[in-house]
């Protein structure tokens, strides 16, 4: 397949798969910061690039509403991301984000905001090697003006602001094959509340399933069953922090977080982040961790609903329970908390409770990729540490 903007990156191409001589690593060097231009990359005529200020309501809410018309749908097109406002701000302020790095194109004329792109600080460790990048996401272009190559033009100016701030790498995620993915992860749902689902079109009944045996097969008991299981708290950081380094330091690519990360990505906000740990009744020792991040869906066309409510893992460490009972105690908060569905990618060792909690498989992939920098080998997904939004 032709890939006319990626095939002038510096990414893994498809042609070099194979090529065993070729080193892991930056695939480009740094170029002097003064060789990187410090005006924008060309936009057609009409259009013009906003650096976008989320911390105004007014911009926050374009941004909010661009996304719900027009960001990611499911293959089938029946559902569309909708990413809360407060889950945005959250999403794109972490410690030593840059406002420059959360950019958008307006029509010159009514100043409407039509395409977004946005870049926030990780640090990324690949193999042993921890690297400063970029995480790229909600690259989005208004439906009308798709086919019109405006998405390579909003990579390349999110790439020139990312070099400005002395960065030279990204990683992100894709449901398209593109050059090159370091790992392609299969998504798997856990229904818990499989009458709604059924009703528009997520799932659909089993075959021989009547709908109150399906719903008997879902059931969940009301509250969590793991002794000293609770919510995260902000006093909990620095063990949490422990607990996570150590478990993530086992995936070939995976964050390198500190309790400052942590403290952001995994305290709770409501509706947006949960996050619970065990703490054992009688050491006090904190020896698991479990997160899921909430990330409604609008249901496109159906008479009696609207919104999907939805929950993806995040990050989780089971050092003494079982992974696949502090997953279950996971599903429990979850259905208390009226999700809908309960999502995971088959990554870090998500694949030992998948199955036995009763999720089924997605009809789709998530590829993920590294922006200048070769890994000498593609990962399976179990090899994999790393959640973006
Ligand atoms: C149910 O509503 C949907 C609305 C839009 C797309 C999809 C399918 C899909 N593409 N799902 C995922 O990418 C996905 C499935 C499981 C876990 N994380 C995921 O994506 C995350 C991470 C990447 N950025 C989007 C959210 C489903």
């Amino acid at each position: 397949k032709r890939h006319r903007f990626w095939e002038t990156q510096p990414v893994g191409q498809f042609k070099d798969l194979g090529d065993a001589s070729l080193p892991e690593g930056s695939i480009e060097p740094p170029s002097p910061l003064s060789e990187v231009k410090s005006d924008p990359y060309p936009l057609p005529a009409l259009y013009e690039w906003t650096t976008c200020d989320i911390d105004d309501d007014a911009t926050a809410a374009e941004i909010y509403s661009l996304l719900s018309n027009n960001y990611v749908e499911d293959d089938d097109n029946m559902f569309r991301f909708n990413y809360s406002k407060e889950f945005l701000l959250w999403a794109l302020r972490p410690p030593g984000y840059f406002k420059s790095w959360h950019i958008g194109v307006r029509v010159k004329s009514s100043k409407k905001l039509v395409g977004f792109i946005t870049g926030i600080p990780a640090r990324i460790r690949a193999s042993t090697v921890v690297v400063r990048m970029a995480e790229v996401n909600f690259l989005c272009v208004h439906k009308k003006l798709r086919s019109k190559r405006l998405a390579p033009v909003l990579i390349k100016e999110v790439t020139r602001r990312v070099h400005r701030e002395d960065t030279w790498q990204a990683a992100y995620t894709a449901g398209v094959v593109l050059p090159t993915p370091i790992s392609t992860c299969q998504y798997w749902h856990r229904s818990l509340n499989p009458k709604k689902l059924i009703e528009v079109g997520f799932s659909r009944l089993g075959a021989r399933m009547t709908m109150s045996r399906t719903i008997r097969l879902y059931k969940l008991p009301p509250s969590p069953v793991i002794p000293g299981f609770r919510k995260m708290e902000i006093r909990d950081v620095p063990a949490v922090t422990s607990l996570l380094r150590v478990y993530l330091s086992k995936f070939a690519v995976a964050p390198d977080l500190d309790e400052k990360d942590v403290a952001h990505w995994l305290l709770p906000r409501e509706n947006v982040v949960d996050s619970f740990l065990v703490k054992n009744p009688e050491t006090h020792e904190i020896t698991d961790f479990c997160s899921f991040y909430t990330l409604p869906s609008l249901i496109l066309n159906n008479a009696n609903y609207t919104n999907l409510k939805a929950a993806y893992s995040f990050y989780n460490v089971a050092t003494k329970t079982p992974l696949l009972q502090l997953m279950n105690d996971a599903l429990i908060v979850a259905k208390q908390k009226d999700y809908d569905v309960f999502n995971a990618l088959d990554v870090m060792e998500n694949e030992s409770f998948l199955k036995e909690l009763k999720f089924g498989p997605g009809d789709g992939m998530l590829h993920y990729y590294l922006y200048n920098y070769r890994l000498r080998h593609a990962l399976k997904p179990s090899e994999l540490g790393l959640v973006l939004l």
